[in-house]
């Protein structure tokens, strides 16, 4: 579906050059203040590349910028500062164009605000196709439908879908057209669990399959962690990490990042000399995940277990002592009761100073 020249599209601003050895998207030094609204942090300062035939998520707690970053790199709004080039031009912002967008680029916004509600499905997807070729038109639909599983619902209203079947719609709408890059905003926001897994399989085909760029929004820390090849992590407008999603939660950057990723243990320097009284640091980091609890009691302190959460096939235990609070991972239910008093091991941390 994807065309992937090197050529600009009509989508260029005439008086721009093409960058050389820049990443696929890249984005420096971008920042975005909202005038109308003096305190809100808009974005600050933001550098970042993004590689072409990858998926990169955005996370960020709510308000933290996310849709602004994406919507700047459609070319919906336009930076206060900084730039946005994609293949070494440009995005031209929407005064630069009749139609704001970048025309290699489909954004899909949350709430479906692009589909006629009254049209089948069929309709919705066909009709971003002009109508030169009739038998190209039709099967580009096809290969759309077939590509997000809902060709079998062709001829439905789309008033009569499910939340995860709009959401396949707008992507197949999307696709249609052949976009190299698909932007997506919070895309599993209204698909329950057991249609989100198949949705994120049949995105992570499709970008397989035609090298297709996707960049998506997401406050879901396990939904970024299945499915981007890359992260970029937002807080007040400030990028606080950028990496794949394994080097970012095994050595997170900062605490923002390992609790929006890991909801960890974030330790100061006092607390953790309790346990860690070898560290020196301003912060630790203690993943739920790295510790290990033991029922023999080998100090003179020892933790008390304060609260068990059933999580299914796991429980999340929360432990204290004196002053420090912990939450860790049993992945052996029923071993400990409420108030019994344990060791625990740290297996692992991080020093942030
Ligand atoms: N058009 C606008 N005018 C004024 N303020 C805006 C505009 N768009 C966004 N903001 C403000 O910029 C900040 C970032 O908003 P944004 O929607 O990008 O955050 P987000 O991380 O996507 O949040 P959420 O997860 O809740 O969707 C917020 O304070 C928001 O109120």
């Amino acid at each position: 579906m994807a065309n992937n020249t090197n050529t600009p599209s009509c989508d260029f601003i005439p008086s721009d050059t093409q960058k050389q050895g820049l990443a696929y998207i890249q984005v420096d030094n971008l920042s975005k203040r909202f005038s109308d609204k003096p305190d809100s942090l808009g974005l600050t300062q933001i550098s970042f590349g993004v590689e072409q035939g990858k998926i990169t998520a955005i996370i960020g707690e709510s308000g933290s910028g996310k849709s602004t970053l994406l919507r700047l790199i459609y070319g919906l709004a336009s930076p206060d500062e900084g730039e946005i080039r994609f293949k070494g031009w440009k995005v031209p912002g929407p005064f630069d164009k009749l139609i704001p967008g970048h025309e290699d680029m489909r954004l899909v916004s949350q709430h479906f605000d692009d589909l006629n509600t009254y049209a089948n499905v069929w309709d919705n997807v066909a009709s971003r196709l002009s109508n030169t070729n009739l038998l190209e038109k039709h099967d580009k639909t096809e290969i759309a439908l077939n590509s997000l599983n809902i060709l079998r619902l062709s001829k439905q209203r789309i008033a009569d879908l499910s939340g995860g079947e709009k959401q396949r719609v707008a992507i197949a709408r999307a696709l249609v057209t052949g976009p190299q890059v698909l932007l997506m905003d919070e895309p599993f926001n209204q698909v329950d669990a057991s249609f989100r897994d198949h949705l994120q399989q049949d995105i992570r085909k499709i970008v397989d399959e035609i090298g297709l760029t996707v960049i998506m929004v997401s406050h879901d820390p396990s939904e970024v962690l299945a499915l981007s090849d890359a992260l970029l992590i937002l807080q007040d407008g400030n990028l606080m990490g950028a990496g794949s999603p394994k080097e970012i939660y095994n050595n997170p950057p900062n605490a923002y990042t390992a609790r929006l990723l890991a909801r960890s243990n974030i330790l100061s320097e006092e607390e953790a000399s309790y346990l860690l009284p070898e560290i020196s640091a301003k912060e630790i980091i203690i993943h739920p995940e790295w510790i290990r609890i033991d029922e023999i009691v080998r100090t003179t302190t020892p933790f008390t277990i304060q609260n068990i959460l059933f999580k299914g096939f796991y429980e999340e235990i929360i432990l204290s002592a004196e002053k420090l609070q912990l939450r860790c991972i049993n992945k052996m239910p029923n071993r400990y009761q409420l108030g019994q008093q344990v060791s625990i091991e740290v297996l692992q941390h991080k020093a942030i100073n």
